[in-house]
């Protein structure tokens, strides 16, 4: 093949922009990037090797060699991995294939700060290599293709790129560095080394460099043809955790999870017993922006025996614990185990339940922490994460209880941080059940009029606001023995929170507005299943609520959103017989008007929407004038 040249797709354009342009504040990072690519191709080529050992040729050691040329101002990250292909090597240096790379370019807004940080979610990959180098030299050929089947790929990270064919004995893939005048210092033994040691120790392959010697007779230091390591090469999650620092758990888990920030807390365990595995689990301090995406796979890399099997094993996990990365190293399973595989292994299963505990249990420790600050880091995790984790309760029946304890709330005492467990322990003498309303937003289920008899007795009603909590409510019945109940649904009853005075009372009024009811129910057929006279409204002078077991107006607006057909039931009109406006119902010459502008405000107090508004606007004005 003679030279060819292309051009980058459009989109690796601008990657390659912003990755020299906003990233040079962190250089060094493209060492990183190179190196674990070069580590991902010896994995790559070892996966393949199980089915076929004769891609090892010659060479059976993987191991990456870093090495530079002070003459001719190159550094050079080589491996003996996969390699790639003529075609390989056009579509995944020249185009961007990943569709979570396609997203992350969808969202870039040209703030370079910003875009900086979310290009760091992703890891920028091979193009950092740009940040330092005005040209890159790919050298690659495939394991299993002849050495004439080698491949040279340059770009000078502008607009285009050229491959040829060459001869290369050795698979694998070099990738050679034309520094950029400045970027000098990474022709120095301790420079690259250093940021070897920083970023990238924990490899499992050897990293090698050339040895330096101090010369006595010259009086400096020279470099020899002897290779040494310079990393530890051992899998950081195989050390003993008294061997890791803070700071390499750190950066393992920046490493895996191309998250700039630190992580939240971590768990590192070896687990014995009837499967053996070992387990190092981050949870991010901040939520990623593809969270919301169920089918995002999850974080986890699973390994056998440290042989690296494969990214997003979403069988170790369960969705909605989604948000977790680390690795899980198990003794027990195949090397060549598939994803099919794994969703029915009993292994996996046991290596997925003990996983869950233990993420549950960093998140607990957190929860229930003596120290504020710790807390504080829970409420924190909660704001990002909570509405992920409350779709484990229909996801998790066996963790549902320590699920339910973990969720935290609004209600009418807190804006925030209300768990169940605070909950009860406030519940007034008598009170039976926890009571919640659900609505589109804090200020809409604040204000609702169903709370007000709940207001005046005292009475705590937690405010659920978030779309997953109506699904969520569909799994979770009681907490603690107690019931969950609505506020907003079939005619409230406070039990014993009622005196029998009251209740008297109210029995007698309902008797002596019977025939309004019925005037009402007769003007109000076509939209309401009932009317009644409610004792839960205190300055309202309406309102409405479904009965048990019909779907709520929340939940109905939500299906709607959802392009779903909510199943249509009409419902109840509660009125207060206190209110002056009811009062004037009786008797008065507008009662259709009035009774439908009653009917109208109940609905928009709940947050619902009128189907007709002119109607409800020409009603309400007719009367302002009459
Ligand atoms: N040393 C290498 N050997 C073989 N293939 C490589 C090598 N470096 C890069 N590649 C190929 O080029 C692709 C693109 O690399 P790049 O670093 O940009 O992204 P990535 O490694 O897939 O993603 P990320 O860096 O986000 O993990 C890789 O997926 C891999 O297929």
């Amino acid at each position: 093949m003679t030279k060819q040249i292309h051009a980058f797709q459009a989109e690796v354009k601008q990657i390659l922009h912003l990755v020299t342009h906003s990233l040079y504040s962190n250089k060094e990072i493209f060492l990183r990037e190179l190196v674990s690519n070069a580590s991902d191709a010896c994995d790559k080529l070892r996966f393949e090797a199980l089915d076929n050992a004769a891609l090892f040729e010659d060479a059976p050691n993987l191991e990456v060699r870093v090495s530079f040329d002070e003459e001719a101002k190159t550094l050079t990250i080589s491996d003996n991995g996969i390699g790639m292909s003529a075609e390989e090597a056009a579509s995944h240096l020249g185009t961007i294939a990943k569709s979570g790379t396609r997203e992350f370019m969808a969202k870039l807004e040209g703030d370079q700060k910003k875009d900086a940080q979310l290009i760091g979610q992703f890891g920028v990959g091979f193009y950092s290599g740009f940040i330092v180098a005005d040209r890159i030299t790919v050298e690659t050929r495939r394991a299993g293709l002849p050495a004439e089947q080698g491949v040279r790929w340059t770009s000078e990270g502008t607009g285009e790129y050229e491959i040829e064919t060459i001869t290369k004995a050795g698979r694998g893939t070099d990738v050679i560095l034309h520094l950029r005048e400045g970027e000098e210092e990474f022709l120095k033994t301790w420079r690259v080394k250093s940021t070897i040691a920083k970023y990238s120790d924990h490899i499992s392959l050897p990293i090698l460099m050339k040895k330096e010697t101090w010369d006595v007779e010259n009086a400096k230091q020279v470099i020899t043809d002897e290779w040494e390591p310079v990393n530890k090469a051992s899998a950081l999650w195989s050390r003993a955790k008294s061997d890791i620092t803070p700071e390499q758990y750190e950066e393992f888990y920046k490493q895996i999870s191309h998250d700039s920030e630190a992580p939240l807390i971590h768990t590192h365990n070896r687990v014995e017993g009837r499967s053996e595995y070992t387990q190092l689990l981050y949870i991010p301090a901040k939520a990623p922006f593809e969270l919301w995406n169920r089918d995002k796979r999850g974080g986890v890399k699973l390994y056998v025996k440290r042989v690296f099997i494969m990214d997003d094993a979403e069988a170790l996990m369960p969705v909605y614990l989604r948000f977790v990365k680390g690795v899980i190293d198990s003794a027990d399973l195949p090397l060549n185990v598939s994803r099919e595989l794994l969703q029915e292994s009993r292994d996996v299963k046991a290596i997925r339940e003990g996983s869950t505990k233990r993420v549950l249990g960093m998140l607990e420790s957190l929860a229930n922490s003596e120290d504020e600050a710790e807390r504080a880091k829970y409420a924190a995790f909660w704001k990002d994460f909570g509405q992920v984790l409350k779709e484990g309760i229909g996801e998790d029946h066996q963790n549902q209880e320590r699920l339910a304890k973990l969720f935290r709330f609004a209600s009418t005492q807190a804006d925030e941080g209300v768990s169940l467990a605070d909950y009860v322990s406030r519940m007034k003498d008598g009170q039976e059940v926890i009571y919640y309303i659900t609505a589109d937003s804090l200020a809409a289920a604040k204000h609702s009029p169903q709370l007000e008899i709940f207001r005046k007795k005292g009475i705590e009603v937690l405010l659920l606001v978030d779309r997953v909590d109506e699904w969520m409510l569909s799994h979770l019945y009681e907490f603690d023995g107690k019931q969950l109940q609505s506020v907003a649904k079939g005619a409230v009853d406070l039990g014993k929170l009622q005196d029998e005075d009251e209740k008297k009372k109210a029995e007698a009024t309902a008797e002596a507005f019977k025939p309004l009811l019925d005037k009402l129910k007769d003007a109000l057929k076509d939209r309401a299943k009932d009317v009644r006279v409610t004792t839960r409204l205190v300055d309202s002078p309406a309102c409405i609520v479904v009965e048990e077991g019909d779907v709520s107006g929340h939940l109905a607006r939500l299906l709607k959103q959802a392009g779903q057909a909510a199943p249509v039931s009409l419902p109840t009109l509660e009125i207060n017989a206190e209110h002056a406006l009811v009062k004037r119902l009786d008797g008065s010459a507008h009662f259709d008007e009035l009774a439908q502008v009653l009917f109208d405000q109940a609905v928009l107090a709940e947050g619902g929407h009128l189907e007709d508004p002119a109607a409800y606007v020409k009603r309400v004005n007719a009367l302002l004038i009459g």
